[in-house]
């Protein structure tokens, strides 16, 4: 099977021609740090390594190796669910809805199986060019994969979303089971009438409840997955967790950190891209522009006197330093791509 999800993506040097350059922050951590890199001084990419994703499970004598993916409505806990199986952030959470866009792998590793996880941005009715191609990414995911995840909150009724996606799924060769996610919010009478909900929906394979907050299931989840890839070799080597360019996940990170606490409409209207990333001894320095749609926008993005934009960078930075293992000097513009979610030129820009 061949490889699935978006190519990585790479950056030129760093581009300053956009015209509404906006305050900036900066943000350089100061403690010395725990792990160094050479310093190459160019853009490069590094192995994510966590020696818990090669925990060792037999399930049968075969090796299995193939493809993922969670779907299900805004906020059904996908990203969530592919961040306690990893064991590491590598897609951003939000309670807003869609929030996640990038197609993010994340690789489990067991002696007789590599499971490869992709995420999705949710399913939903195109009201933009960016509506369109999320749907068209989701779509193209959904035929490229072995085992597909239909995520259902436990702690909503299913609803008419819910019966769209299962609809979309009869024509396709992957093995689907479903995913009642967040058992934890609910009582197990409700979590039954749920459960029986959601058989009747589908011909599912298997339905696994679980609970990416309390754990609970994940790894019988993993099982699950596993158990139904087809046997093939190895894809990955060993020790790769993420093979997603650094500064995607990078750029994750900062958009996280710019949505929390702005008004509804602002989530969508945010994009962030890494411009350059150099490597100097032990400090990692990272140019980032984040877009917004207009003026108004970006003034809330700042907020009074920069404050707003500064927490912003310093949260970001906390979390990229823990993701690089070195201290990071973090630069922060925010520039207005007027209407870029209509604008097929800028979304080719912002990666879409
Ligand atoms: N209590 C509880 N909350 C959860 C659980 N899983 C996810 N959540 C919360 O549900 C919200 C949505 O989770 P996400 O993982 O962002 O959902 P998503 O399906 O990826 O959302 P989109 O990006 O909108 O498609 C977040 O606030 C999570 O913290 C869970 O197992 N238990």
């Amino acid at each position: 099977m061949s490889e699935t999800g978006r190519k990585p993506r790479t950056r030129g040097a760093r581009g300053r021609s956009g015209s509404d350059v906006g305050p900036k922050t900066s943000e350089s951590g100061v403690e010395d740090t725990t792990r160094t890199e050479k310093a190459s001084g160019e853009h490069h990419r590094r192995s994510h390594r966590h020696r818990e994703a090669a925990r060792v499970e037999r399930t049968d004598d075969v090796y299995r190796a193939g493809f993922a993916c969670f779907v299900g409505r805004p906020n059904a806990g996908k990203s969530t669910l592919t961040n306690a199986i990893i064991g590491q952030k590598i897609a951003i959470t939000s309670n807003k809805p869609q929030t996640t866009r990038h197609v993010i792998r994340g690789i489990v590793h067991r002696e007789n199986a590599q499971l490869v996880l992709v995420d999705t941005p949710g399913l939903h009715r195109p009201r933009t060019l960016l509506g369109e191609r999320l749907n068209d990414l989701v779509r193209e995911v959904w035929s490229e994969t072995d085992v597909i995840g239909v995520c259902f909150p436990a702690d909503e009724p299913v609803g008419r979303g819910d019966r769209f996606i299962s609809s979309e799924l009869a024509e396709l060769k992957a093995t689907v089971i479903a995913v009642v996610t967040k058992v934890d919010l609910v009582d197990p009478a409700t979590l039954t009438k749920h459960l029986l909900a959601v058989s009747e929906l589908y011909d599912f394979a298997e339905i696994v409840p679980v609970s990416a907050v309390s754990g609970h299931q994940v790894q019988t989840l993993v099982d699950v997955l596993v158990k139904h890839l087809p046997e093939s070799p190895q894809l990955y080597p060993d020790d790769v967790l993420t093979d997603e360019p650094e500064q995607v996940l990078i750029a994750e990170l900062i958009r996280e950190s710019a949505l929390e606490g702005v008004r509804d409409e602002l989530p969508h209207s945010i994009a962030v891209l890494v411009e350059e990333m150099m490597v100097e001894g032990g400090l990692t320095k990272i140019y980032a522009d984040l877009y917004v749609e207009r003026d108004s926008q970006k003034s809330i993005v700042i907020g009074s006197r920069g404050v707003r934009l500064k927490e912003v960078g310093s949260k970001a930075r906390a979390e990229i330093e823990q993701l690089l293992g070195t201290r990071v000097y973090l630069d922060l513009h925010v520039r207005v791509a007027k209407e870029w979610q209509r604008d097929p030129r800028q979304l080719r820009k912002l990666g879409f």
